[in-house]
């Protein structure tokens, strides 16, 4: 279990992350979204335990994260820009890590090999950028870690690579209650993988949302009458957002499936359609109701 209670910090007199609370329960996978100097990075290196707080409290199991090496040996932290020694090849690198993490696990890192198709005696350094992330994820996932903390990790991957990567993290997170963190500037990299998405901007927390409790809770309704719109509907149902196009009204409420449609029903409608929100329009609606402009704050 991660967690921020009213976490800061500075670099000099710049406020990098402000106030910033948040809990991610063992065995989920959390998104932290922003644009670029939102804090994302701070964030995650305060967890990896590579930068220290100035004020408030982060724990990883009840434990606080700086200079702890408990907690160090569970934790595997994959940064936006990779660094791997000069001159070792995957077989060196997975020897070095092998000696470092009690948790090595050498029959998983062979068996990975299969899932990634790059030769373990092959120099790290000459392989392409999206080759080099592969590699991260290869020699991490074979360290067995209970957190995995990843900065922009499908950055330079391929879609099937990308998909592949996924996979891998779910199916840990399912079988031994990994937990992860993850950050992205793109809410559908995220949307088929996390559990929590949160939104950091200018260093502060702007929403997190449990996806699951999000996407059975917001609903895009079109709905048409043969005559005018009852004005008793747009009264009994407060939507997020509303608009007319031609005789079919759109609207996205809140509230439980059943509910909404026994509702909209009562007022007889010639048109009643419920349609799938995306991630993205879910954000858009929720946070133009908490007077913010997704595509400003994620541009
Ligand atoms: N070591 C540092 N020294 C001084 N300022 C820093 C340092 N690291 C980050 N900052 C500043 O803190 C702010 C947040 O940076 P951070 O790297 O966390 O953003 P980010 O959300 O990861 O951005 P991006 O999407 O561009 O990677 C920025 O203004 C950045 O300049």
């Amino acid at each position: 279990m991660i967690e921020l209670e009213s976490v800061s910090k500075s670099f000099q007199d710049l406020e990098a992350l402000k106030d910033v609370s948040l809990s991610v329960r063992k065995g989920s996978i959390y998104g932290l979204v922003g644009s670029n100097g939102a804090g994302k990075t701070t964030l995650l290196k305060l967890l990896a335990g590579i930068y220290k707080q100035n004020s408030g409290k982060l724990t990883i199991d009840d434990q606080p994260v700086f200079e702890n090496d408990w907690i160090k040996s569970r934790t595997v932290f994959i940064p936006d820009l990779l660094y791997y020694f000069p001159n070792f090849t995957i077989q060196d690198m997975a020897h070095f890590y092998a000696h470092i993490y009690p948790r090595w696990d050498q029959a998983r890192f062979e068996k990975l090999g299969g899932a990634f198709n790059i030769e373990a005696k092959r120099r790290v350094k000459t392989l392409s950028k999206g080759m080099q992330r592969q590699v991260s994820f290869w020699l991490s996932l074979a360290l067995t870690p209970d957190v995995m903390i990843l900065d922009e990790p499908l950055d330079g991957l391929d879609p099937v690579m990308r998909q592949k990567v996924k996979n891998l993290i779910i199916q840990d997170v399912a079988e031994r209650e990994m937990t992860v963190m993850l950050s992205s500037h793109n809410l559908r990299d995220l949307e088929d993988i996390c559990d929590y998405i949160g939104i950091l901007h200018q260093g502060r927390m702007l929403i997190q949302k449990d996806l699951d409790a999000l996407k059975a809770d917001v609903h895009k309704i079109q709905i048409a009458f043969s005559g005018e719109t009852p004005p008793a509907l747009l009264q009994d149902m407060p939507a997020l957002y509303r608009e007319k196009r031609g005789s079919v009204l759109i609207l996205i409420v809140r509230g439980a499936y059943e509910e909404i449609m026994k509702r909209m029903q009562s007022y007889h409608p010639a048109i009643l359609d419920v349609l799938p929100l995306t991630l993205e329009e879910i954000f858009i609606y929720e946070m133009g109701d908490h007077g913010y402009e997704i595509k400003n704050i994620l541009a």
